[in-house]
């Protein structure tokens, strides 16, 4: 849309809050070339989904602002050796972010397990409020990945897909740098995962770099938008068909944002292979088939964290 001469690029909006949305062809048909567009042209979009009550939502984000205001040894007991996953201080590279992984999030009883580290007496509510975010966000992320493979017309893959992914769950905390300059939350990056949606609490700061080299800051238009990402693996699996993109965030004033994130991601050991439908002489293949994880070691081992895909296993 042009605005005077100013040229102002917004992400898609898609509206999911819509009463059985599977079972609806005629509207499932409509949100589905709408996923298909924004995933080629952006490889990102605001989702509207109605499924967490406000209130929940409220409730969950003072509990995690909770859990990063626990002392220092505390949360530094929920460790691991897998980048992401476990606590993670101050990101380096002037990055202000403080995050908590959880691996399996969408399993009870590991979360359980996490936050008896945390709590060593328990936290019902919060155990309660994240599975229920989690069950609904999940169910979001499995409806746009299915619109996904049938919009390329590799439906047949679906059960197998979705078989072969897990969910890690990341909350991150960046804490307004108390200037009106902007200071960097995350640095310019893509995710190496498949799909990624973020809930953030009401303050903005993701931006997201559209093909032309503009950056869109993501200004939600409800309190029920969900931002959803493609990362690298999804890109390697379609092809190309949809673009990864990078993106940032970036902080000013004086309050905290937190963000939710829930990350597909493929189960350790699977080997990523575009399906042979989606190579063809126009979309030539252009990764050899890799294991995820290993990637992610490549691109931790690595200097920087701009090493892409392409440096990895690009054919
Ligand atoms: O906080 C956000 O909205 C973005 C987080 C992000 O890009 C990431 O964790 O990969
Ligand atoms: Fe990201």
């Amino acid at each position: 849309m042009n605005i005077g001469s100013e040229t102002q690029v917004k992400l898609p909006v898609i509206e999911f809050s819509i009463e059985e949305l599977e079972a609806n062809v005629a509207e499932w048909e409509l949100v589905k070339s709408q996923v298909h567009k924004a995933l080629v042209d952006y490889g990102c979009f605001e989702a509207v989904f109605d499924k967490v009550p406000l209130d929940l939502r409220k409730a969950t984000f003072l509990e995690v602002e909770e859990m990063f205001d626990l002392p220092l040894l505390t949360k530094q007991r929920v460790v691991s050796s897998r980048p992401y996953h476990g606590y993670g201080g101050y990101g380096g590279h002037g990055q202000i972010f403080e995050s908590m992984g959880i691996e399996d999030v969408d399993v009870h009883h590991k979360v359980e397990t996490l936050i008896k580290v945390l709590w060593p007496q328990g936290k019902p509510s919060f155990s309660k409020n994240l599975q229920f975010l989690v069950e609904q966000v999940s169910r979001l992320d499995q409806i746009i990945r299915k619109m996904m493979l049938e919009s390329l017309g590799v439906e047949k893959y679906l059960e197998e897909h979705m078989k072969s992914t897990n969910y890690l769950g990341r909350f991150i905390k960046y804490e307004g740098p108390q200037t009106t300059e902007a200071k960097v939350g995350i640095l310019d990056h893509t995710d190496k995962n498949i799909l990624t949606t973020l809930c953030q609490n009401q303050i903005d700061g993701l931006e997201v770099q559209a093909k032309s080299g503009e950056w869109i800051k993501c200004k939600l238009s409800t309190s029920n938008s969900f931002v959803v990402v493609t990362g690298d693996t999804l890109y390697a699996w379609t092809n190309g068909r949809v673009h990864a993109p990078v993106h940032r965030v970036m902080i000013s004033g004086n309050e905290t944002r937190f963000t939710i994130g829930l990350f597909t991601v493929p189960k350790a050991g699977l080997i990523i292979k575009a399906p042979n439908e989606l190579v063809t002489e126009d979309h030539p293949l252009l990764f050899k088939p890799f294991v995820q994880s290993e990637f992610m070691n490549f691109v931790r081992s690595s200097e920087g964290i701009n090493n892409t895909l392409k440096d990895y296993c690009g054919v």
